[in-house]
């Protein structure tokens, strides 16, 4: 029902600045009727001036007049199909931005031929128009949504045609194989080889090299892109909350002398040089009787186990050293494949000595006081330097998208299948399947080949209004 709206090229209109009062709201109109249905309540300040006489990408200045009443003073600016963000006509009107006006400006044009624009319909129109490929649209989504640099680098590439760029041609080149291959079985009684066997094996071995390296771009991209979950881990007490609202610089989770003070996880976002990190403070984890307790304590190793970074951490102060020793082993054999951070917290409590003793028996331990805030800068230092934000700044594509990633996924199970056959030197005829197969999962990506109408229209719905 959503895309049967989508499909039709009538004229949308929507707000294309956010619903609320501010200096100047845009309206924006896009269809072949967009600009005629503007110019019948526009009046340029211009004597005689008609917008449908204008050209392509000007502004105007004029009043949107209804039966004689002057609704605002206005600019419109006008964009002629195909030269426009849509490639159909748009008109974008610049009013003030009270919501009254922006609603009556709205309603008068709703009146007057239009429909109000679906989420993302303008951007599914400038993809349907073929303004930009189905990966860069998707991309506008994620450069609006983008809320840090490292998320914001990572939609600007993408949105210029990052990973498209990257698959266009070696897309092509798997096409031409295609059809000589295919031309070859026309010919299969007698004995002929249109197509290079020996560019064939290289184009396969560099698909196949080019499709891992994006593949693998998808953890670390992902990770960028919704925040690197780090998991705050250790026994009750140890100060587990305090850390998180020292981190955060706010008052997040209840502090209390109490252990077992924290029961649901609590989670919030900091974005330290660039990056965003999302720090999962947990219950304290101990033997207990408690009901409620222990499912946060379950909880707290589920958050460890779905986390990129661990924290964990320790009271300085201790009289047990040994047990505390122990308990670090048991955290580094229970997710082996984690990056740990331990951490002595409390070291306001101990002499300077104790401290640098903990840093000799503890390998890489950071010593902080949560509660004064001491050690806090040293800290995000480290998170920093643990992330490898290389791959941004080598201009790399990213993968951050889970679409693209099961896209290129399949992708490469099908050339997987195609080196097979050319290993196992099987006849051409059986494993051209698997590169039409490769085709279409790579031309998935980019909406070259045939995306299905729900899958558009489930990434558009995504966005919003006015998009
Ligand atoms: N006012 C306004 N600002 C905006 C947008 C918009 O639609 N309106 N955009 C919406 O996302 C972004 C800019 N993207 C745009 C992309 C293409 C065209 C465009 O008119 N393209 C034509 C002509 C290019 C030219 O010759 O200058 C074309 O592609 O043919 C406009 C905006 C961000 N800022
Ligand atoms: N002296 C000192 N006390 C601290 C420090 N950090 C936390 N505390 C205190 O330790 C107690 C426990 O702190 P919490 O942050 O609630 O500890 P937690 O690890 O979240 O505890 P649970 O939620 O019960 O697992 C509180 O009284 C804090 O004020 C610190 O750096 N120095
Ligand atoms: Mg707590």
């Amino acid at each position: 029902m959503y895309f049967c709206n989508m499909i039709k090229n009538d004229t949308i209109i929507a707000l294309a600045t956010p619903s609320g009062v501010g200096a100047i709201s845009v309206i924006r109109l896009s269809g072949e009727n967009a600009i005629t249905i503007v110019e019948t309540f526009f009046k340029s300040i211009k004597k005689d001036k008609k917008l449908s006489n204008q050209k392509t990408h000007t502004i105007h200045l004029g009043h949107i007049i209804n039966k004689g009443i002057i609704l605002d003073e206005v600019l419109v600016s006008v964009f002629k199909n195909p030269n426009s963000y849509t490639g159909e006509n748009v008109v974008e009107i610049s009013c003030h931005g009270s919501t009254y006006i922006q609603q009556e400006i709205i309603q008068l044009f709703l009146k007057n031929g239009c429909r109000m624009a679906d989420n993302g319909e303008f951007t599914m129109r400038a993809f349907l128009n073929g303004k930009m490929d189905l990966s860069q649209a998707e991309a506008v989504a994620d450069v609006i949504a983008s809320n840090s640099e490292a998320s914001h680098v990572m939609a600007i590439q993408q949105m210029r045609g990052g990973i498209s760029n990257e698959l266009k041609e070696l897309r092509g080149q798997l096409l031409d194989f295609a059809a000589l291959i295919e031309l070859e079985l026309d010919f299969s009684g007698e004995d002929v080889e249109f197509a290079d066997r020996t560019k064939f094996k290289e184009l396969v071995a560099k698909i196949t090299f080019v499709l891992k390296r994006l593949i693998d771009s998808f953890s670390f991209g992902n990770a960028m892109k919704n925040g690197i979950p780090v998991a705050i881990i250790g026994e009750p007490n140890v100060g587990k909350s305090t850390l998180l609202n020292a981190l955060l610089n706010e008052e997040k989770a209840i502090v209390s002398d109490i252990a077992g003070t924290t029961r649901d996880a609590i989670e919030d976002e900091l974005i330290i040089e660039g990056v965003a990190f999302r720090f999962i403070d947990t219950a304290g984890i101990r033997e207990t009787e408690d009901i409620v307790e222990n499912i946060g304590i379950k909880k707290a190793y589920e958050k460890a186990e779905n986390a990129q970074l661990i924290i964990f951490l320790i009271d300085a102060k201790t009289e047990n050293k040994e047990n505390r020793l122990a308990e670090i082993e048991t955290i580094k054999t229970r997710f082996p494949n984690k990056k740990l951070l331990v951490i002595a917290n409390k070291i306001d409590l101990i002499p300077q000595q104790e401290i640098e003793n903990l840093q000799s028996d503890i390998e890489n331990l950071i010593p902080l006081s949560a509660k004064n805030k001491v050690g806090i800068d040293e800290l995000k230092n480290e998170l920093t330097s643990l992330v490898n934000i290389g791959a941004l700044s080598n201009n790399e594509t990213i993968v951050t998208n889970s679409r693209h990633f099961e896209a290129l996924n399949n992708a490469l199970i099908a050339i997987s299948s195609v080196q097979q056959g050319i290993d196992l030197e099987i006849s051409t005829d059986l494993f051209s399947i698997d590169i039409r197969e490769c085709l279409r999962h790579l031309g998935a990506i980019t909406g070259d080949y045939d995306v299905d109408k729900d899958i558009l229209g489930h990434i558009f719905s995504n966005f919003c209004i006015g998009k």
